[in-house]
């Protein structure tokens, strides 16, 4: 069964956000992360079994940027957490879901992870996500 790792919200400004979040969540944040090679500036909180994950664009050229600009701050995406990944893409690749990664990529929060396309998915980015080993 699939556990949710975390929810994706985009932000304009974590300088923002961030202390919001800590204070909407009574939690610190327990880490900052940027991701060049998605072009984000993350921060995480837990939150029971999963965490939320702020991210605020790094340039222009970000999906994160593409999003807000498009939809405004929000949620983004939903993270599930999976043992194999490969495994993973393999099947849902098979049951028709678009991934938009044709191999694992490094994540944020020690992870590898892959993205299924929302136009496969009811309109939801999804993320896969297994711990680095
Ligand atoms: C990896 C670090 C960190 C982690 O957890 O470890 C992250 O989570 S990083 C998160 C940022 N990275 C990504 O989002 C990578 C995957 N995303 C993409 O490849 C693109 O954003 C993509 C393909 C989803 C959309 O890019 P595109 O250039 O096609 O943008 P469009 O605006 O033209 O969108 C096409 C179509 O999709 C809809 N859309 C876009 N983003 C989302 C979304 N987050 N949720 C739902 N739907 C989305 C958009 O509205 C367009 O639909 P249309 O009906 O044509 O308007
Ligand atoms: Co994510």
């Amino acid at each position: 069964m699939l556990r949710i790792e975390h929810l994706g919200i985009a932000v304009k400004d974590l300088s923002v956000s961030l202390p919001l979040y800590e204070q909407l969540l009574n939690t610190p944040c327990y880490k900052q992360e940027v991701v060049e090679t998605e072009g984000v500036s993350t921060a995480f909180f837990r939150t029971g079994e999963s965490k939320i994950e702020l991210l605020e664009a790094t340039n222009e050229n970000s999906p994160i940027a593409k999003f807000i600009a498009k939809k405004g701050e929000g949620i983004h995406h939903v993270a599930f957490e999976v043992e194999n990944i490969e495994a993973e893409m393999k099947r849902l690749a098979a049951l028709g879901f678009e991934l938009l990664n044709t191999t694992p990529k490094n994540g944020a929060d020690n992870k590898l992870v892959c993205f299924l396309h929302p136009r496969t998915t009811n309109g939801v980015l999804v993320e896969l996500c297994q711990e680095k080993r």
